[in-house]
């Protein structure tokens, strides 16, 4: 059996069609359905249906065999005992430096003072900033970090821009882009190992579809 880990949302329905080039066809619409497992065309293939931050964690532990992930998410969880084999690049958006329309933001670096930043991505926000020489406090939340600095939890935040209407919407603008975002196709390694001659035209078909986007 080959269990796959995927989330509901934005990364779902993009991610359906890779799964159409494997011959892959789940029964069931989990944005319809309250099963957590999922059964598909194929009697050896099972998709859990989980939170996007917990796809590596099950594919990790091998409690689910392959999953799809955005780079935000792999990134931040470190990618421990996963293969990478397949860019999808779906769900594009960018890993940014935000701040207040009214902030000088770059007068704040230069000057070396802390900065206080809001962000649910501790990892990218630790690595960058250190990477910048530039001193910050972090503080972590779990959503909605656009209103940090609205109210005055923080100077500026690191989070996920696509379109960059949250920002306008709430009086902020990017003022640096950390990295572009695109979701990946992820392998448990030892799964790699023990199911290769199952697991292998899978990620085969799934990257020949990537590649015929590109
Ligand atoms: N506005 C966006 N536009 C395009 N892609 C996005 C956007 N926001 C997030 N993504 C990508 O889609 C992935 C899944 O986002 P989604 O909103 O479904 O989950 P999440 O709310 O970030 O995760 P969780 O439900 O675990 O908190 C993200 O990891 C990222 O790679
Ligand atoms: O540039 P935009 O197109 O406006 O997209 C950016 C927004 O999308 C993400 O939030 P999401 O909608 O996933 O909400 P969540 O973080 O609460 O899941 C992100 O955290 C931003 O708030």
């Amino acid at each position: 059996m080959i269990t796959m880990a995927l989330a509901k949302g934005r990364i779902y329905q993009e991610t359906l069609p890779f799964l159409a080039a494997a011959g892959i066809y789940p029964v069931e619409d989990p944005e319809k359905s309250r099963k957590l497992m999922i059964a598909t065309n194929r009697d050896d293939l099972r998709i859990v249906v989980i939170r996007a931050t917990d796809v590596p964690t099950y594919v990790q532990y091998g409690a689910a065999d392959i999953g799809v992930c955005g780079w935000d998410t792999l990134y931040e969880h470190g990618g421990n005992g996963l293969f990478i084999p397949v860019d999808l690049q779906i769900a594009k958006c960018r890993m940014s430096v935000a701040a207040p329309n009214g902030l000088d933001y770059d007068g704040l670096v230069r000057r070396g003072g802390r900065i206080r930043i809001a962000t649910k991505f501790m990892k990218w926000a630790r690595d960058y900033f250190a990477q910048q020489g530039v001193h910050v406090d972090l503080i972590k939340l779990y959503g909605s970090m656009e209103l940090a600095p609205i109210a005055g939890l923080a100077d500026a935040i690191v989070d996920i821009v696509a379109t960059g209407a949250t920002l306008k919407a709430n009086n902020m603008r990017e003022v640096r882009q950390i990295a572009p975002i695109s979701s990946r196709l992820i392998v448990n390694q030892i799964s790699m190992g023990l199911k290769r001659v199952e697991l292998s035209p899978i990620i085969e078909n799934i990257r020949k579809a990537s590649n015929k986007n590109d």
